[in-house]
């Protein structure tokens, strides 16, 4: 499996989810129509949010006792774009309910978030109803073609994520439609808020017409003022999760 040798929490959680699917079939069954729901949502003018269902993390531990389906519609009547729901159970408190649940009651298309290191895991985000899943270049490597073609086969879109300069290039090789860029290094945590914008303009510079996504770490209205008119999307997660009042931290981040 791939992504067993990286160090840190993120090694430690690889690992683990590795283990987790290590008797899993490998099958993926009849290809799926791909909606493009969730690349659609992304595509539209100006700077769209997707909303992070998020209880826990390895940086801040527990973030709030969210409920899933609640947490999405506040998001939802707050003006998110998208949605994306971590199903990581040991550090970010996710579980396959959430996401279902999450499903079941917006409208919105959902982000499987989790650490992909299995084709079953994308065919539970296929069936649990997701309309796109997270492919991690830092986890992947030189496999990330490979999961984006059986995500496609299972109609789902993909958010290739990548961190720096190397994974970028991985990522336009894989012909991502979607590439994320995150601010937080997942080896240390930490967080520079000029990762992103450095990476998206690198990869425009390049001739890239996909869709970018700014990922991690905003807090404030203040801090997407650089990603407009750079961005197509930004993901945000414990500042939303943990407001207390979700759909006036919608409203206001995107003020
Ligand atoms: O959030 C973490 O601490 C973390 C640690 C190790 C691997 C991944 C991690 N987060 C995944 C994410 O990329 C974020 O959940 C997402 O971008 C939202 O970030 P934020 O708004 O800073 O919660």
């Amino acid at each position: 499996m791939p992504g067993l040798e990286r160090p840190g929490v993120l090694g430690q959680i690889v690992r683990e989810r590795s283990q987790d699917y290590q008797t899993a079939q490998a099958e993926l069954g009849p290809a799926r129509t791909q909606t493009g729901r969730f690349r659609s949502a992304l595509a539209r003018p100006g700077l769209s949010l997707i909303a992070e269902v998020k209880r826990a993390s390895p940086s801040q531990g527990a973030i709030a006792a969210l409920d899933p389906a609640q947490a999405a519609l506040s998001y939802e009547r707050g003006g998110a774009a998208a949605l994306s729901v971590l199903t990581e159970p040991r550090h970010f408190g996710g579980n396959p309910e959430a996401l279902r649940e999450v499903v079941a009651v917006t409208g919105l298309p959902a982000l499987r978030k989790d650490f992909v290191v299995h084709p079953a895991m994308l065919v539970e985000a296929a069936d649990w109803g997701a309309g796109a899943a997270l492919l991690m270049v830092s986890v992947l490597g030189e496999q990330t073609a490979t999961y984006l073609r059986l995500a496609r086969h299972l109609g789902l879109d993909a958010l290739v994520e990548v961190h720096d300069e190397h994974e970028l290039e991985i990522a336009l090789a894989s012909g991502a439609e979607i590439i994320g860029v995150n601010n937080r290094d997942l080896t240390t945590l930490s967080i520079s808020l000029a990762n992103a914008p450095r990476l998206i303009a690198s990869a425009r510079a390049q001739g890239y017409a996909g869709l970018l996504v700014a990922e991690s770490g905003y807090r404030s209205a203040a801090d997407l003022v650089g990603l407009h008119g750079l961005a197509d999307a930004v993901l945000v997660g414990s500042s939303l999760a943990g407001s207390g009042d979700l759909t006036r931290a919608v409203r206001e981040l995107l003020a």
